[in-house]
């Protein structure tokens, strides 16, 4: 069956953060881990989001990755693309939110695009262009200390005119507010003056609504999760959803086996998570230094974890305050130590998993993405939401047999994140 919406996500957390937001919101979805092999046999769905790791890899490869997925997703009859980015607009100058924004428009003959990050559920919202998380603009938000793409401008019509060919401009608040034939005029009026970029404004989950039903009128559009329940939304309201529902029943089946967590997020809310954890398991802080210098700290930290994890799940974790991140990322590279620890927990994950652990939960994008192509788990069953953003998910087609996974994006979750995922998973 064809299915009703595409899209693309840049990091793999994100990506099972919109499968959630999409299956809330009416839609039978399945998270893809790259394109997948015409050989996996995947559920009937209304939805596929297609997981990639581009959000910090050089835009060109980036550009090339999401083109793939967009002719794969239009080959199965999407007829719009969401390109999923983080709820944070993390990038840089050179990308990649912008070169793979105009690659997909391109691809479909152009047109303007809608762009918004905005996530009311999680405290993202734009107001004139304007980023703010929670209560801070951007700027002055924990992203400001992120490890890989820190955030210094809250203003995303900047943001993304520095990493756009085009022109960006702007859909106010005022103009979603007064309904969606005023959203048209005003976009009319951004094509007529060459924009090819329209950031827009959204405070209430009624704005992305209105946008969701406005985007579903061209080819791409480019958001957070927010955006994707505006899309959801406004296909159910087309009465073209026929199927019920699924339930996320299937996705929970207990899959036993032993449970862990590996962490690489460096969030405040991540550290924090961390903290309350150890109250209740046994948490093993990686040393950084040492995972760059060589393969003695994984294999310190796998034999640690050998004795702890027969009697409950254990915590590896390479997670540290921005200081210590910023001391060894001037001595290493910004680049060079992020994806080394990438490298280190992801090997740390698989080897649990060889061990005999079946519920694992990841703590970052980049962390997460590193681990599930360890593990080379070609897709997801979305199951039920463990904390906004975050669902269970039930690995399809998986050579170890059946997992459930929990990606958790740095920022998301409460502080008793890990235990309330774990106790969900069986
Ligand atoms: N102690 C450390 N010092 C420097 N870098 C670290 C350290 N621990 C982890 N990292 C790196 O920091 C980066 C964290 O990015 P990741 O995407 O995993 O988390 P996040 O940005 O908090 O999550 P998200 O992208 O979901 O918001 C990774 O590249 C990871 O390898
Ligand atoms: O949108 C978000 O904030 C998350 O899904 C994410 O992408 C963080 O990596």
């Amino acid at each position: 069956m064809a299915i009703l919406l595409g899209s693309i996500a840049d990091d793999y957390t994100g990506a099972s953060d919109l499968a959630n937001t999409l299956t809330k919101n009416g839609l039978r979805t399945v998270q893809t881990v790259g394109i997948p092999d015409p050989s996996l046999s995947l559920p009937d769905v209304d939805a596929v989001v297609v997981s990639l790791k581009i959000r910090s890899v050089a835009a060109a490869d980036a550009v090339a990755a999401a083109t793939k997925a967009e002719l794969w997703l239009r080959g199965r009859g999407a007829a719009h693309v969401l390109y999923k980015i983080c709820s944070t607009f993390d990038s840089t100058d050179a990308g990649n939110i912008g070169p793979v924004t105009e690659a997909l428009s391109d691809a479909v003959g152009g047109g303007l695009v809608v762009v918004t990050p905005a996530f009311p559920e999680t405290g993202r919202t734009v107001y004139l262009g304007h980023l703010f998380v929670g209560g801070q603009p951007l700027n002055e938000s924990p992203l400001k200390d992120h490890p890989l793409n820190p955030m210094h401008d809250a203003n995303l019509v900047r943001v993304m005119a520095r990493q756009s060919r085009g022109a960006v401009g702007l859909v106010d608040l005022a103009s979603i507010g007064a309904g969606a034939d005023a959203v048209r005029a005003r976009l009319e009026a951004l094509r007529a003056a060459g924009v090819t970029t329209a950031i827009a404004d959204a405070v209430f989950e009624r704005d992305l609504e209105t946008l969701g039903e406005i985007a579903l009128e061209t080819p791409v559009s480019t958001g957070a999760s927010g955006l994707g329940l505006g899309l959801a939304r406004a296909l159910v309201r087309s009465g073209r959803v026929s199927s019920a529902v699924t339930t996320t029943a299937d996705a929970i089946r207990p899959v036993g086996g032993l449970a862990a967590v590996v962490a690489g997020s460096c969030s405040r809310a991540t550290l924090r998570q961390l903290e309350v954890a150890e109250q209740s398991m046994p948490v093993l802080r990686l040393d950084p230094e040492k995972l760059l210098a060589g393969p003695d700290e994984i294999a310190t930290a796998i034999s640690w974890a050998g004795d702890r994890i027969s009697a409950g799940p254990v915590v590896v974790a390479a997670s540290a305050a921005p200081e210590t991140v910023s001391r060894l990322q001037a001595q290493y590279g910004r680049d060079a130590s992020g994806h080394a620890i990438e490298t280190a927990t992801s090997i740390i994950a698989a080897e649990l998993v060889a061990r005999g652990v079946r519920r694992l939960v990841v703590a970052g994008g980049e962390t997460s993405g590193a681990a599930v192509d360890r593990l080379a788990i070609p897709a997801f069953l979305i199951g039920p939401e463990i904390a906004p953003g975050v669902p269970v998910l039930r690995t399809v087609g998986n050579a170890q047999g059946d997992m459930l996974l929990a990606l958790k994006s740095g920022n998301f979750g409460g502080e008793d994140f890990f235990t309330a995922a774990l106790a969900m998973m069986h």
